[in-house]
């Protein structure tokens, strides 16, 4: 269990055992007992980066690490069924995370003002169970679209105010992702994500060498030439240097609006990047589904209907693997992926089975469902479509 932090919903609410000034849910409390102050108002820190960095990992660490404040979360919605990533949440936290951003067909930026002030103001309802609020954005996401939310926002305005922007910046691929051209000039998200950032955290660093990471850094530091950079591994960074830092009061003399001005407007993220989820119960065979995998990132050799070869970014899973009593969790960053232990155990009476969320280009779920079945199942129907696998 994680110490301070608040799950927001339903009836259940954790508190920090280990600070004294807070009030117990126990002790029944006055409706303006419960609520802060006027003028008390909630710091909200926006993690962003691109797919895969370690934003969840910082927030997982952050939650983990610090004791003496209650923080909200709210997750962005991973494709169109959350429930992979609510469960991995669970899994790596031991927490239930409740509120969520909703992402219509993945573009945070179209939906973001709405569904995120909702997410907010659902929180908000629960003013006083929690001084912190952490977002993570999807990896796609403008942070810009997220930010001017509380910049725009009058009524929001008065009960939160925006702390930081956090990016992670993956080491091994960031160079790649930053440096990516897009159709018609536009600015990929990568470096939008770098140039709105109040922090960055060169996250992963053990996978590149000191050269590598040098060329890095000044890539960074020519896009983003006010913010911080750190590197990390893990994400594990000193909490002063994400939590409580103020970036955008009148007093640090940067401006919401000036850092908003980095940004041009863009309407919609790569249309060619989709996420696709599935699941299908049973049990997965390690073998196979190591080779249904590698396939995938490796080989890159599984064709959708139009013969191209689809190409994953991010693949994300809870599976049921043979004989093993724990669920396991499946994480792919580009070519590397790997499979973990929980330690959560799949209940007697339900049902084993395996989710998968795949974000990438020319992806097709019919296909990629199927040959999960047919690949990775430990009993299956022969398939009878034609072969998927590129030649
Ligand atoms: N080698 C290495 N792996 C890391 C490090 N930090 C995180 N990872 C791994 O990278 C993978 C992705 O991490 P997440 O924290 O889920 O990344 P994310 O940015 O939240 O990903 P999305 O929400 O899918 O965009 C996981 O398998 C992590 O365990 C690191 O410093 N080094
Ligand atoms: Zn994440």
């Amino acid at each position: 269990m994680l110490p301070g932090n608040v799950t927001v919903g339903e009836e259940e609410e954790e508190y920090a055992e280990d600070c004294p000034e807070l009030v117990p849910i126990e002790a029944k409390t006055t409706e303006a007992e419960e609520k802060p102050g006027l003028g008390v108002k909630i710091p909200v820190t926006i993690i962003t980066g691109y797919l895969g960095a370690g934003k969840t990992t910082l927030l997982n660490y952050i939650l983990t690490e610090q004791h003496c404040k209650r923080i909200a979360v709210i997750l962005n919605e991973f494709g169109e069924g959350s429930a992979v990533e609510k469960s991995l949440a669970v899994s790596q936290g031991g927490e239930l995370y409740e509120e969520w951003l909703e992402l219509g067909n993945g573009c945070l930026c179209c939906s973001v003002k709405d569904s995120g002030l909702r997410a907010i103001e659902n929180l908000m309802q629960k003013k006083g169970k929690f001084d912190y609020i952490l977002l993570e954005t999807t990896g796609l996401a403008d942070p810009g679209a997220v930010a001017s939310m509380f910049w725009v926002d009058a009524d929001l305005g008065s009960e939160i105010y925006l702390d930081g922007i956090i990016t992670v910046v993956d080491s091994k691929y960031g160079l790649k992702h930053l440096t990516e051209e897009k159709p018609d000039g536009l600015i990929n998200e990568a470096s939008r994500q770098v140039a709105l950032a109040d922090m960055i955290l060169i996250n992963k660093t053990d996978l590149i060498s000191e050269e590598e990471l040098n060329k890095l850094r000044t890539t960074i530091r020519s896009i983003n030439g006010l913010g911080n950079i750190l590197e990390t591994q893990r994400s594990r960074v000193d909490l002063s240097n994400v939590l409580d830092l103020h970036a955008f009061d009148g007093l640090s003399g940067i401006s919401l609006q000036k850092k908003l001005q980095h940004v041009s407007a863009v309407p919609h993220l790569d249309q060619s990047i989709l996420t696709v989820t599935f699941e299908v119960p049973g049990n997965a065979k390690e073998e196979s589904l190591n080779v249904f995998i590698q396939n995938l990132l490796w080989e890159k050799n599984v064709r959708n209907k139009e013969e191209r070869c689809m190409e994953v970014i991010r693949l994300k899973g809870l599976v049921s693997l043979k004989d093993k009593p724990q669920q396991v969790i499946l994480q792919g960053v580009h070519e590397l992926y790997d499979l973990e232990e929980t330690p959560l155990s799949w209940k007697e009476n339900s049902e084993r089975t395996n989710r998968l969320v795949l974000i990438g280009r020319n992806l097709d779920k019919d296909i990629l469902r199927q040959l999960f079945i047919t690949t990775v199942l430990e009993t299956e129907e022969p398939w009878t479509s034609a072969d998927p696998i590129c030649p």
